[in-house]
């Protein structure tokens, strides 16, 4: 059985208090070995985003818990919290969030520099990951000088230029149209593959998650394997 990378325990959230509360996952448990991938599907309003927010430590779970290789978010410190991300983990969201002052090198060796890499070694990795998602010859441009399908390849490449454990991808290509959108996945789920990444996926796109090694539904609160 290989590592277990990522590992979610009785998962709650309830949003609100009385009444008015919305119980958006109930007691979701869930482990995510090296390497697997799995793409977690449900209707608008299910809970998707708020389970990828509570897998990255981005927000606080009303009870149960979610361990990154191995250390559970619970037990760490907001400062704690950024470091192990910066070490274990990669996000890719439908909006690329570049930075519209920093060329795409910058943008992908940011992880590096708050790191501590020195940045002539940080650039050198990220220009590699940038050749990687085949924009080799868009290295000194800014956001706003790269197309949408170029975005979200510089916010893969940022993504994964760290070597994390996970990834976790909110509708990584929900802004692109179909054939680019088709184009920009593939690629990154290639490059997760060949790299060893567990990979995480929130998608409405039947045909991205096919991709994958698994499928989940959350449907009310429960998350269930989609192909049984
Ligand atoms: N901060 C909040 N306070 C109260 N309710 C919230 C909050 N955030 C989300 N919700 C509710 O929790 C439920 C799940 O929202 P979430 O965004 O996780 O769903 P989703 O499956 O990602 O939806 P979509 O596919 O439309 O993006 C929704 O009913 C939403 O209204």
């Amino acid at each position: 059985m290989s590592k277990v990378v990522l590992s979610c325990r009785g998962l709650s959230k309830i949003y609100g208090t009385g009444a008015e509360n919305v119980t958006v996952l109930n007691d979701v448990s869930f482990d995510l070995a090296a390497g697997e991938s799995v793409a977690i599907v449900g209707a608008s309003g299910s809970g998707k985003s708020t389970f990828l927010h509570l897998l990255g430590g981005l927000d606080y779970a009303t009870s149960g818990d979610v361990l990154i290789a191995g250390r559970s978010w619970t037990a760490m410190s907001e400062k704690e919290r950024g470091l192990w991300r910066n070490r274990h983990m990669g996000f890719v969201y439908q909006h690329h969030h570049l930075l519209p002052e920093f060329t795409a090198v910058e943008n992908v060796a940011m992880p590096l520099y708050v790191r501590g890499l020195p940045k002539a070694a940080a650039d050198a990795e990220a220009q590699e990951w940038l050749e990687k998602v085949g924009l080799g010859h868009r290295l000194l441009h800014t956001p706003a000088a790269l197309s949408g399908g170029e975005r979200q390849r510089t916010a893969i490449a940022r993504a994964l230029v760290t070597r994390p454990s996970v990834v976790l991808a909110d509708e990584p290509t929900g802004n692109l149209d179909r054939q680019t959108a088709e184009q920009v996945f593939t690629l990154f789920r290639e490059l997760s593959v060949q790299s060893g990444v567990a990979f995480v996926l929130v998608s409405h796109d039947p045909g991205l998650a096919a991709q994958l090694d698994r499928t989940m539904r959350l449907q009310d609160g429960v998350l269930s394997d989609a192909s049984l």
